[in-house]
Parts: C-alpha cells; structure tokens; sequence
C-alpha cells in the first residue's frame, strides 16, 4: 500500500511581513487571517492583496478567510488560492444553503468547521456535492483547547479518509501545537494549520516565530532533515 504523504504547514498570519517570515522559514501554505477577530477573522482585503502581493514570485500555496458571502470574492479578487469560509452546524443537511456558500468563487472555497460542532464524515459528501473544493476542521475556541482535546484519532482519520475519497482538500488545525504533529500526521490530512502554537508566548495575538515554524517544518519533514 502506497504510503500517505507527510502533511503540509498552513500558517495562519496577519500581515505581509508575517507572510514573509513563514514562507522563508519554510511554510507550504500562507493563510490570511485576523487573529483579533476569533478563530476565523477576515483580514481587510487590501491587507490581503498586500499578503499576496509580497508572495507572488513565492512557490507557496495560499488562502484567506472570508466571514460573509460578500468577502469571499473579495477574498477571491485579492489574489488568495483557497478562500476559507465557516460552515456552522445550522446548514450542514441544507444542500442549497450550502451550495450558496460555495457559488460566489467555484472550485475555490474551503468549508471550516468547528470541531466544538463534531464534525462527523458522513458530512464530507454534502460538501464536496455543493461545491466546495476542500474541508478544514478547526476549533472556535482559541483559549487553549486544542483539536485532539475534542476529537479522537478516529474520528480524525475517518475525516480525513471521507475527504479523500470526496476529492476534496482536507486540513485540520485548532491551537495545535508541535506536539501535535506526529499523532495528527498518522491521519494523513493534506495540511496542519497552525498560529497560536507558533507564535511568541504561544499567544495567537503575538508575532509568528519564525524559528517555531522552522521547528514545526522539521516535525513535518523529519526524513528531509535525515538525508541533509
Ligand atoms: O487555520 C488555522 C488555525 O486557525 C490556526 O490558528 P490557531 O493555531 O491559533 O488555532
């Protein structure tokens, strides 16, 4: 059986010079997000065009949250690849509701969902059937509760399998912590989303360490560092 490949670092940050910093320290995926606005805070879409701006020559995949129907294009028209929307449990069974969510940018929107709302596998086929191009489990509460205090390896991997086989991009994340990496790695998501836990003091508001996220790519990668 052909192995799953290492999960990719999202880093969650809040302004160019931010982006910067994680993309040298070797992130895969730049995510665009206001850290003083909750767990899934959109950045004004000019400080994600200058997100963006300051990556385009980068080979890094990238993404920005959007927090209204409005934004997602906006998010979309700033350059972003992925746009990240919450997904609440009120339409998780209402098919055009959700693919309302997903039409303003196809192919490009990414559901979120809190773990705090248990997620189940069951759901992934309803996302992929409206539209959304991949699915991300997060936690809503940012005060420490991280996403294996709420769901189980299995129910993680069960996830993640779900989003496999629905084609869809799948990332989980939550107040992770480096720790986290070798357990949630087993369940083979595409990406590990991280801030709070690689920032300074481990406090999301604070600036990104760059040395956390050269950490937490080494974590990721621990058989590139073998053959350095
Ligand atoms: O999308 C990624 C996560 O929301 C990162 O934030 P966190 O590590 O502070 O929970």
């Amino acid at each position: 059986m052909t192995p799953l490949p290492s999960p990719r670092l999202l880093v969650s940050v809040r302004d160019p010079a931010e982006a910067e910093a994680a993309l040298l320290a070797g992130a895969d995926l730049i995510d665009a997000k206001d850290p003083e606005r909750g767990a899934l805070g959109a950045l004004d879409p000019s400080t994600v065009a200058e997100i963006m701006a300051r990556l385009a020559d980068a080979n890094v995949e990238t993404s920005a949250v959007a927090d209204s129907g409005e934004s997602l294009a906006a998010m979309a028209r700033s350059g972003a690849r992925w746009v990240k929307h919450g997904v609440g449990r009120a339409i998780w069974h209402d098919g055009a509701a959700l693919a309302r969510l997903a039409a303003p940018v196809p192919g490009r929107v990414i559901a979120v969902l809190f773990a705090e709302d248990e997620p189940r596998a069951d759901l992934v086929p309803l996302l992929a059937e409206a539209g959304f191009a991949g699915a991300m489990i997060d936690t809503a509460g940012k005060a420490g509760v991280r996403l294996p205090d709420l769901l189980a390896p299995p129910e993680l991997r069960a996830f993640v399998a779900a989003c496999r086989a629905s084609g869809l991009l799948c990332g989980l994340a939550g107040s992770l912590r480096i720790t986290d990496i070798p357990a949630l790695s087993a369940a083979a998501p595409d990406y590990l989303g991280f801030r709070g836990g690689l920032c300074r003091g481990f406090d999301r508001t604070n600036g990104i360490d760059p040395l956390r996220v050269a950490e937490a790519v080494r974590a990721l990668r621990p058989q590139a560092q073998d053959a350095a």
